[in-house]
C-alpha cells in the first residue's frame, strides 16, 4: 500500500506533528544512506526548531561506506544534530543509538522521566524496523513497501526511552528533479512514478559516471559502455532479456539492472555525495535568480 500524499494528507501530518512536538524530547531522523539528501524533508527541521536531532544513515550496508563518511560529517555541522551510519538490525549499533538518545536528552530537568522521541522519516527508510530494534521486541510492522507504518504509537521501551511513532512519516519531496529519479532507483518510491527505464537509464548513466568498475564486472561487459542506452543494451544480451526475435527487452533488463541496484549486487552504491547535491543546490538556486530576473525586465 502506497501513500499518495495529496496536499490534504500532507497538512494532516505537517499538523499532528507540530501538535506533538511539544511533549518531544529528542527527533530521531531516519534517511537512507544511499541518497541522504533526497530521501530528507526539510520540514523535519523546521518542525524539531531547536531541539536536538539524530539523524540516522540507515541502511548503511548497501551504501558506499566513503561516502556515508562524508554525510556523517556533513549533518554534524548543522545545529544542534548528531548523525550516525545504522544497519538497522544491528544490535550492537542499535545501542547506540539509545546509548546517544540518553545522552542527547540527559539536558532534562528531572532525569528519572523517560526521554521522549519522536522517529521521523519518509516511507520505506526502515523507521519500523528501528523502532522494533530500539524495542528489542515487535512493536512497528515493516515491510518493503512504503506506508505500513500504523499512527498513534506509544511505546515505553522500558529502558528510560519512549517513543512517539507515526506522526513522524512525512513524503520525499521532488523540487529537485534528480531527487526524484534518486528516490525511484533506490526503490523508496513507487516505481510507476517515473517509467521504469527512464528510471534504469537515470542509474547506469550515474554508475557509468561513478561506480563504472562495479558494473562493468558484475555484468561482465567487455568494454565500458559509452552511453547508459550502451549499457542497458549489453545487459539484456548478458541476461538473455530477449523478446522474440531475439529483440532486446529493455523493459526486463530495466528491471533485473535496478533490482542488482537496490540488493547492492552491483556494489555498495551511495546514489548522491555533499559536494554533488551542494552543486545542484547552487545551480537551482541561480536558475530562480535567473528567472527572477527575466521576470522583472518584463514590460
Ligand atoms: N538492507 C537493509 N534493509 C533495511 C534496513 N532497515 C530496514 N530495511 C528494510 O527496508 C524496508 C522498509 O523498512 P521499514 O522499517 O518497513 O520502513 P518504514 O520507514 O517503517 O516504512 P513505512 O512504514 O512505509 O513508513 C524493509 O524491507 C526492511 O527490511 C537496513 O538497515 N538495511
Amino acid at each position: 500500500m502506497a501513500i499518495h500524499w495529496f496536499p490534504g494528507h500532507m497538512n494532516k501530518a505537517r499538523k499532528k506533528i507540530a501538535e506533538a512536538m511539544p511533549d518531544i524530547d529528542l527527533v530521531i531522523e531516519v534517511l537512507d544512506a544511499r541518497l541522504p539528501f533526497s530521501s530528507t524533508n526539510p520540514m523535519v527541521d523546521e518542525l524539531r526548531s531547536d531541539k536536538p536531532c539524530i539523524k540516522i544513515l540507515n541502511k548503511a550496508d548497501l551504501a558506499d561506506p566513503a561516502v556515508t563518511d562524508q554525510w556523517v560529517k556533513y549533518f554534524s555541522q548543522q545545529h544542534n544534530t548528531q548523525a550516525m551510519p545504522l544497519v538497522a538490525e544491528d544490535k550492537k549499533q542499535v545501542k547506540k543509538v539509545i546509548q546517544l538518545c540518553k545522552k542527547l536528552g540527559s539536558h532534562r530537568s528531572n532525569k528519572k522521566l523517560a526521554i521522549r522521541v519522536m522517529i521521523m522519516g519518509i516511507p520505506n527508510v526502515g523507521k519500523s524496523t528501528l523502532i522494533n530494534a530500539l524495542a528489542g521486541r515487535q512493536i512497528a510492522r515493516t515491510g518493503n513497501e512504503p506506508a505500513v507504518t500504523k499512527a498513534n504509537q506509544m511505546i515505553d521501551l522500558k529502558n528510560g526511552i519512549v517513543l512517539s511513532d507515526t506522526p513522524g512519516i512525512l513524503w520525499p519531496k521532488f523540487e529537485n528533479e534528480l531527487s526524484g529519479y534518486r528516490l525511484a532507483a533506490s526503490g523508496a518510491v513507487k516505481d510507476t512514478a517515473i517509467e521504469y527505464t527512464d528510471v534504469a537509464l537515470f542509474a547506469l548513466d550515474y554508475l557509468l559516471q561513478h561506480y563504472s568498475q562495479a558494473l562493468v564486472s558484475r555484468f561482465k561487459m567487455k568494454a565500458l559502455p559509452d552511453t547508459a542506452e550502451q549499457a542497458l543494451n549489453t545487459i539484456a544480451a548478458k541476461r538473455g532479456c530477449l523478446r522474440p526475435g531475439g529483440i532486446a527487452d529493455l523493459h526486463k533488463a530495466s528491471e533485473l539492472a535496478l533490482h542488482e541496484l537496490r540488493s547492492a549486487k552491483i556494489g555498495l552504491i551511495s546514489l548522491e555525495t555533499p559536494a554533488m547535491v551542494e552543486g545542484e543546490l547552487a545551480e537551482l538556486e541561480a536558475a530562480r535568480l535567473a528567472a527572477l530576473e527575466a521576470d522583472e525586465q518584463q514590460p
